[in-house]
């Protein structure tokens, strides 16, 4: 079966807020959250794609860190691998130019948003750090 490569960043505001992407009516799974990211390219590194695509999506520049989740999501046709990573602005302010909306979110309501099936596995792990 087929995998695509996929990498998203929880980026965190000063109130410990995440930063949530809502999928446009025109794209591919359209209305769900997200965190932000998208498909590697060949010959790219997991933290050289989340810069590329942050760049392209939010127009800001990150500094990424450590892997928070690395999830393999089985769709009936593809696998659909997506490594989310914690990640900082480092310039910039974050600005929805694909997503039709950009929500910071704190831990408490993470749960409550209608995710893409995939970002699922990284909600759970970061509400049940909030919890212990
Ligand atoms: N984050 C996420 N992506 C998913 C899930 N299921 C699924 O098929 N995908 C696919 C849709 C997209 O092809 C890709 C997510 O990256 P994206 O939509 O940002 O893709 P991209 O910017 O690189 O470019 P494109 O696919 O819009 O052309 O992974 C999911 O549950 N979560
Ligand atoms: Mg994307």
């Amino acid at each position: 079966m087929k995998t695509i490569d996929v990498v998203g960043a929880v980026i965190r505001n000063e109130q410990n807020q995440i930063l949530c992407a809502l999928r446009s009516p025109t794209m591919s799974l359209p209305n769900r959250w997200e965190f932000p990211g998208g498909k590697m390219r060949a010959g790219e590194t997991p933290e050289g794609a989340l810069v590329r695509e942050i760049e392209e999506e939010l127009g800001c520049l990150i500094q990424v860190d450590n892997l928070v989740k690395d999830v393999e999501h089985f769709d009936p046709n593809i696998i659909i691998h997506l490594c989310t990573y914690e990640a900082r602005i480092v310039e910039g302010t974050p600005r929805a130019k694909e997503h039709a909306e950009l929500q910071w979110v704190s831990l408490h309501d993470l749960s409550s948003l209608q995710w893409a099936p995939a970002d699922l596995p990284t909600v759970e792990k970061l509400v049940s750090e909030r919890n212990r």
